[in-house]
């Protein structure tokens, strides 16, 4: 949509978002309602159009930068192969000798994917959203059909705020604690299993993760949690028993059976406003953002083409 004005308003813009402390690599979990071939666009999409940036002189400042590394099952899992596997680099099963690393796993992949630091690659957006004339406003938004009297069609990415702004209760928090370790000497990730535990090397930090609480709100640090992240990663990785803290990190993941990604329209005096919803990615957020992102796009064209913008009173 080349010729119209953005505004993004938002309660809390980077580092107070939730993907400011994701570690932001790129992998994915199936939901399961979602058609497989629109859920591999999404994250074909997303690489592809990260890998260009980590492939160009604006890597460093965008903080997306190609990352390997292993995922290791104790149980050898029914999906062997994830539906993304073509799409990362490098995609195998791991040797015997690579298991050996691993003597309480049976099974493992490795791969190359990438990652995209959003501490580095949220301010980045922004900047670039600011020099072609985006306007960004600080502000909690509680009716959207007020809102709707001001523009002509509105996109919904509220992650988790959905519960409440558009009442979805389907969208719930599923807590993730992760601590910042200093490990230098680390260079490859680590994941175990289901994503209980992992370790992602990363430009300022190592990310040591982590939980998955389903329905906690806490957003304090969980000392307790901090004692098991600390307990499995160092079995994982035996060399983190060197390593320092240097901080600790909680975030809520807008969690969804399925992430909703549709468009409805709002009734607003005597008008029909587009409103595209784009929100509940869970811990894909990263993986899927500019996938999802151009299918809200192409939602939103449709609405317009459908019921071009009327005059505002
Ligand atoms: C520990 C942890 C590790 C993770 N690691 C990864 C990873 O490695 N890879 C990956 O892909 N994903 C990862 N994720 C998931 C990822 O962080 C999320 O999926 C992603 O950040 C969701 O983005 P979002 O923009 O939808 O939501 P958010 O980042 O939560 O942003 C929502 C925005 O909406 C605003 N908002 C909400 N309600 C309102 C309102 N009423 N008015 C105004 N503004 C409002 C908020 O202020 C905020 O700006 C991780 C998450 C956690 C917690
Ligand atoms: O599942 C993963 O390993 C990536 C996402 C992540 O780190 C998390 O959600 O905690």
């Amino acid at each position: 949509l080349p010729y119209c004005s953005v505004t993004v308003i938002a309660e809390k813009f980077s580092p107070d978002t939730t993907g400011d402390g994701a570690a932001g690599i790129l992998l994915a979990k199936e939901f399961p309602d979602i058609p497989i071939e629109r859920q591999r666009r999404w994250f074909k999409e997303t690489f592809d159009h990260l890998l260009a940036i980590a492939d160009s002189p604006q890597a460093a400042d965008a903080g997306v930068y190609l990352s390997s590394g292993y995922h290791v099952f104790k149980e050898i899992p029914c999906e062997k192969k994830p539906y993304w596997s073509d799409f990362v680099f490098g995609f195998r099963y791991m040797t015997d000798h690579e298991m050996k690393r691993f003597p309480n796993h049976k099974f493992g992949q490795a791969f190359t994917t990438l990652k995209c630091e959003c501490l580095s690659y949220l301010p980045w957006l922004e900047k670039r959203f600011r020099a072609v004339g985006g306007q960004i406003i600080y502000e909690k938004v509680t009716d959207l059909h007020k809102l709707a009297q001001n523009y002509d069609a509105i996109l919904n990415c509220s992650g988790l705020g959905s519960r409440f702004l558009v009442k979805d209760e389907e969208v719930y928090p599923v807590r993730g604690q992760m601590l910042k370790i200093s490990a230098p000497w680390l260079k490859n990730f680590v994941r175990d299993g289901d994503g209980l535990t992992y370790i992602y090397p990363g430009i300022r930090y190592v990310n040591i993760g982590g939980t998955r609480q389903a329905d906690d709100w806490r957003m304090e640090v969980d000392k307790e949690d901090s004692k098991g992240i600390l307990e499995r990663c160092c079995q994982l990785e035996p060399s983190l028993r060197a390593s320092q803290v240097m901080g600790e990190w909680v975030g809520l993941r807008p969690t969804r059976a399925n992430p909703r990604v549709e468009r409805e329209y709002l009734h607003v005096q005597g008008r029909q406003v587009p409103l595209v919803h784009n929100y509940g990615h869970g811990s894909c957020g990263v993986t899927l953002s500019w996938g999802t992102a151009l299918d809200t796009l192409d939602l939103l064209r449709q609405s317009l083409s459908e019921k071009p913008p009327q005059a505002r009173l």
